[in-house]
């Protein structure tokens, strides 16, 4: 492919953040190119490469990261917070529009809070011997070496470093790793992906790097290699000993607002099916004041929520493994519920929705952290009768495309549905 420079006029950001513009033949993807800007990108078909910025956006500001632009963590850090949230509102409105709905959406609220506390590092051996660690490369498979992310929160300060010294341990097996790395108040909790099974030399090796790195724990997708300090998670007043490798809110400030607004959305409700409930995120907090049956494909994570409601003294939360892709609650299972609370993973949660389409729970409280199958989901429970109450974002995931999504939908009053006795 023939590659040229052009000059472009950048017309708005993209989903993934992206300047898009119009080149000699046709739309082009600009990374790191902002709205209005005119620039010189190298073009290979569609895409281009910023080489030079002639005329700045008012908005652009100077990055705070000395790899940004090279390493793929940031897609957009080179704009201001207000455009950026502005943009990201404007990705939500758009995804809901071409999924039929004209729903305004509420301004997004930061939830960066103190950074986010956790995070995947790869770490890759070349032929050489040497270990590289730290996030992939923008649009490349190589790994970008890093010694620090100022989005990590400060209890993820010895994040790297740990992240090296296991990567370093295993550096002679050769096989490309996976490092998530949590932070947690017992200190950090580590679940290596990507070693297979270990042999007594190694695991005898990673004992004494978690030792020396003071780790609260280390496993192997998601099977204990050694514990010093059990990992423990406050929710709402209960406190929670996450398995190994368990999914977590990004950032503790999002985790914080989304419990907080979940929790007032469902004022006066007594009881709620949590779909997709994790380790309790949303449960623990509702069991204060309602009824709870939490469902999620991870039975340890369930196990550990109800051993959680348990030891607070909270009034006893019931779990159900369960796969809610294959299996979603049936419309007449639905009908227990005052409210029905959803958080799925990012492909959404498409067979659930539809099943609450047809179902009479008066609630829906859905959650998620995809614009796009967030929308879809919405626009098969309003073709299904919701209304929506309301849509609000929280942006837990700074200098990315990503927002987390509340959305509130309600069936109209049950009296307005009713046909009249008489007449
Ligand atoms: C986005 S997380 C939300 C977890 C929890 N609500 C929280 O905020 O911590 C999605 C959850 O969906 C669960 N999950 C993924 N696929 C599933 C499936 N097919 N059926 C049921 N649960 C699933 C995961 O185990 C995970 O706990």
């Amino acid at each position: 492919m023939i590659s040229l420079n052009a000059r472009i006029k950048i017309d708005r950001l993209g989903q993934k953040g992206e300047g898009l513009g119009r080149g000699p033949d046709g739309q082009v993807a600009v990374p790191y190119a902002l709205a209005g800007e005119t620039i010189i990108a190298e073009l290979d078909g569609a895409q281009g490469k910023l080489i030079e910025v002639l005329t700045p956006s008012p908005d652009r500001i100077e990055p705070f990261c000395r790899y940004f632009a090279s390493c793929g963590g940031c897609a957009v850090q080179t704009l201001a917070p207000a455009p950026t949230a502005q943009w990201k509102r404007e990705l939500l409105s758009d995804a809901l529009r071409q999924a039929g709905l004209n729903a305004s959406v509420d301004p997004p609220i930061d939830a960066h809070g103190e950074g986010r506390r956790r995070a995947t590092f790869h770490a890759r051996t070349g032929a050489d011997g040497r270990t590289a660690v730290g996030f992939m490369q923008s649009r490349a498979h190589d790994i970008v070496e890093i010694t620090e992310c100022p989005l990590l929160a400060p209890a993820m300060s010895g994040a790297l470093p740990a992240a090296r010294a296991l990567a370093d341990a295993l550096a002679a097996s050769g096989k490309p790793l996976d490092i998530h790395v949590t932070a947690t108040a017992a200190g950090l909790d580590i679940d290596l992906r990507g070693c297979g099974a270990l042999d007594e030399h190694q695991t005898k090796r990673l004992v004494r790097r978690a030792l020396s790195l003071d780790l609260a724990r280390l496993s192997n997708h998601g099977a204990l290699i050694t514990v010093q300090r059990q990992p423990l998670l406050e929710m709402g007043r209960a406190l929670v000993a996450p398995p190994p490798g368990v999914f977590l809110q990004a950032t503790e400030a999002a985790e914080k607002l989304l419990a907080e607004k979940i929790c007032a959305a469902l004022e006066g409700v007594e009881t709620v099916a949590d779909l997709f409930a994790g380790v309790g995120t949303f449960s623990l907090p509702i069991a204060e004041f309602a009824r709870v049956c939490a469902f999620d494909l991870e039975a340890p994570a369930l196990a550990a929520l109800a051993r959680g409601a348990r030891a607070s003294g909270l009034r006893p939360v019931k779990t159900e493994t369960r796969d809610l892709f294959r299996r979603p609650l049936a419309p007449k299972d639905l009908a227990a519920y005052g409210a029905v609370v959803l958080d799925p993973p990012r492909a959404g949660a498409q067979e659930q929705a539809r099943a609450l389409a047809e179902s009479g729970a008066p609630l829906v409280i859905s959650v998620s952290c995809n614009i796009r199958t967030f929308a879809r989901d919405a626009a098969i429970l309003c073709a299904g009768g919701y209304e929506i109450v309301r849509i609000q974002p929280i942006d837990q995931f700074r200098c990315s495309p990503h927002l987390e999504i509340i959305g509130e939908f309600r069936r109209p009053a049950v009296k307005a549905r009713r046909r009249p006795l008489l007449g």
